[in-house]
């Protein structure tokens, strides 16, 4: 059994993760790290929990919780993790941060997007990312995964593979994104309270927001180039939910039967990613709750575009089911265990 320590597990992402690892045949949670709770029992703060977890919440001591967890999950905002790890604590116990702390090679990026000083840049470059389709082999030799965020995830996967065979024009790529409001966690900020999401969609961030980085990043390792590209996103008046709409030149010509052939190559075999069938657009009803991708194209002659469209659970494979996977990798274990859900619906 791998024993897990979750910090921030009274948060949506560690909530989440507390409810795939409950089910998980092959691990047990031993930590739930609250700053808000200690002492208090964590089925009170989720009583979908109510008769499943007993436990109580505890502080963020990972000091301690190494002495006692195989791994240690973040999911906690920008910073604390890398205030938090050190030597001694790598050395006792592999970590998998939600936040985006070990996401961005460059500090200085990391620095000037987020806007805060980074507490343990000697850990950045050994931090893997952990896109497990794109990295598996690293993820499964590493001490410290950097989990991908909840667009980046999406954004990437859905032009991972046109972007490493060279088909589109990076410099034109234009990815519009729109999430559910759970994306922007449990805390209470007014722009998030009911009556100012019901009813309404609105862009923010434009042209600031802190997943470009992290996309032109690992879209420029799939390219082999530097990569500057607009990023939007959307918050929509939904619970979870992710959903991508990308845009760009391409290239050469090329036909649905190429393009279909180049998506099978990269994830035909892959678990989690399904490429929809010819004219079928993803939608996030038929992820929710689940570890899926789900991916569609479409090419426009007219203007020798293709448009990209990719929808994910921004809590699950944007989130908490991307962390079990990478556990799954780190600890040798199959890598769906725990994340074999059928999506809900309607
Ligand atoms: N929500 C999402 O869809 C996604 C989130 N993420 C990332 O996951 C992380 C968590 O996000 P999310 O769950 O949405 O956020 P929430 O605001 O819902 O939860 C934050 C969690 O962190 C805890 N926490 C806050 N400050 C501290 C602190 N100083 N010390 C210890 N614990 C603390 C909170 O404890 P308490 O509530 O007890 O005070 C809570 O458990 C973030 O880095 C986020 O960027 C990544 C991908 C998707
Ligand atoms: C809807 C919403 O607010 N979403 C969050 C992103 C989600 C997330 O948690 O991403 P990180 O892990 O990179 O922080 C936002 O836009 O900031």
């Amino acid at each position: 059994m791998v024993k897990a320590g979750i910090i921030g597990a009274t948060g949506y992402a560690g909530g989440e993760l507390v409810r795939l690892l409950t089910a998980h045949r092959e691990a047990e949670i031993v930590w739930y790290g609250s700053r808000s709770y200690i002492d208090k029992k964590y089925a009170d703060v989720y009583r979908n929990m109510f008769r499943i977890v007993d436990a109580d919440c505890m502080d963020d001591n990972m000091e301690e919780l190494s002495e006692q967890a195989d791994v240690i999950f973040t999911a906690t905002p920008q910073g604390l993790c890398a205030s938090l790890v050190n030597e001694d604590i790598l050395s006792k116990v592999k970590i998998i941060d939600l936040s985006a702390d070990f996401r961005i090679k460059d500090v200085s990026v990391y620095e000037q997007w987020y806007g805060i000083r980074h507490q343990s840049p000697q850990f950045i470059q050994e931090a893997v990312y952990g896109l497990c389709e794109v990295n598996r082999e690293e993820v499964k030799k590493a001490r410290l995964v950097a989990n991908p965020g909840c667009y980046t995830t999406c954004s990437i996967l859905t032009a991972y593979p046109l972007a490493k065979e060279g088909l589109i024009d990076m410099e034109t790529l234009i990815i519009d994104a729109k999430s559910g409001v759970s994306g922007a966690g449990r805390g209470a900020k007014v722009p998030n309270l009911y009556c100012e999401v019901n009813e309404s969609i609105k862009a923010y961030g434009v042209a600031s927001h802190r997943h470009t980085p992290e996309i032109e990043e690992q879209l420029g390792y799939a390219a082999g180039e530097k990569v500057v590209l607009n990023f939007t996103p959307h918050l929509v008046p939904m619970n979870r939910g992710i959903l991508v709409t990308e845009y760009a030149k391409l290239k050469r010509e090329t036909d649905y039967e190429e393009v279909k052939a180049i998506y099978d190559r990269y994830y035909g075999e892959e678990t989690f990613i399904r490429v929809l069938e010819k004219g079928v657009c993803p939608e996030t009803r038929w992820v929710e709750g689940s570890n899926y991708v789900d991916i569609g194209f479409q090419i426009d002659p007219r203007t020798g575009r293709i448009i990209l469209m990719g929808a994910i659970d921004n809590l699950v494979k944007g989130a908490a089911g991307q962390a079990v996977q990478n556990m799954n990798l780190m600890f040798g274990l199959k890598e769906s265990e725990g994340l074999e859900i059928v999506p809900l619906f309607p």
